[in-house]
């Protein structure tokens, strides 16, 4: 069996995570797993765990790491055959040992990208809240405005991505992430892309990942095909 491939994506809220893992899950053929996607599954499911974070999510708090580590590990612990890429944890140290002491990661993805453009984007973001998928008004709109493609429900706009919110949402990410990316920088894993345009990014990650991931791990219809 190839090499699995194990990763995890990390930047401040708008950096891009969500929409960058959608392509190298879509490129590479690995498993995007989503933090905040399991917890919204869990909260669905009415799970002990999803009850008590949803208490937290409601106050505009990050779930404390003992529940995300609950919720998470045992989850990635079954995911023996497949290559994953991570993104929305881990969100603190205590999460970072925790993933440690269960897997052995390949390779870290940091976004580094102005607070500006971090502005603009989280201020035309727009959210289908059951299925946690993301519209920009500029950058990848809705077919129907302010409604879900693929359900037609209406997209919501969070208060957390008014510009009035993401500042201390920014400082709270600067000060939790900090010891996650020295601990990453340490083991030799961290890679780090700074600038304003997924676009432009994308090429670099692209290629990175092209020299990292075992072919076999790439799907078949990703491959270019021969003249
Ligand atoms: N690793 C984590 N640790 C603690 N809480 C988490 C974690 N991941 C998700 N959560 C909780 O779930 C919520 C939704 O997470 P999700 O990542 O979808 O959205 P977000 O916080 O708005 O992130 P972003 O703006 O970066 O996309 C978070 O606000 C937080 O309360
Ligand atoms: N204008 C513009 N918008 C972008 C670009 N890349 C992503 N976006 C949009 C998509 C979302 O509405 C918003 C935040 O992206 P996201 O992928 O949800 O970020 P993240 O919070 O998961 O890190 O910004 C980009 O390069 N330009």
């Amino acid at each position: 069996m190839a090499k699995l491939f194990r990763a995890v994506i990390m930047g401040p809220p708008g950096s891009g995570k969500g929409t960058i893992s959608e392509r190298i899950a879509q490129r590479f053929g690995l498993t995007h797993l989503s933090s905040g996607d399991f917890v919204r599954e869990n909260i669905a499911a009415n799970t002990d765990a999803g009850v008590l974070a949803k208490t937290y999510i409601e106050r505009g708090l990050l779930v404390p790491d003992h529940v995300m580590t609950r919720l998470l590990l045992p989850r990635l612990e079954e995911m023996t055959r497949h290559s994953w890429l991570m993104d929305g944890f881990p969100r603190t140290l205590a999460q970072a040992k925790a993933l440690n002491s269960t897997c052995d990661l390949d390779l870290v993805i940091s976004l580094n990208i102005p607070y500006e453009t971090l502005k603009d984007r989280l201020s035309d973001r727009w959210i289908h809240p059951a299925s946690g998928r993301v519209y920009n008004m500029g950058f990848n709109p809705p077919r129907v405005q302010g409604r879900d493609d693929i359900s037609g429900e209406p997209l919501i706009h969070h208060d957390d991505d008014k510009p009035e919110a993401l500042v201390a949402r920014l400082r709270q990410y600067k000060d939790l992430a900090k010891p996650i990316i020295n601990l990453y920088k340490s083991k030799g894993i961290l890679h780090t892309f700074s600038g304003t345009d997924t676009d432009r990014i994308w090429p670099y990650i692209n290629s990175l990942l092209s020299t990292k991931i075992p072919s076999t791990s790439q799907t078949d219809t990703q491959r270019i095909p021969m003249p």
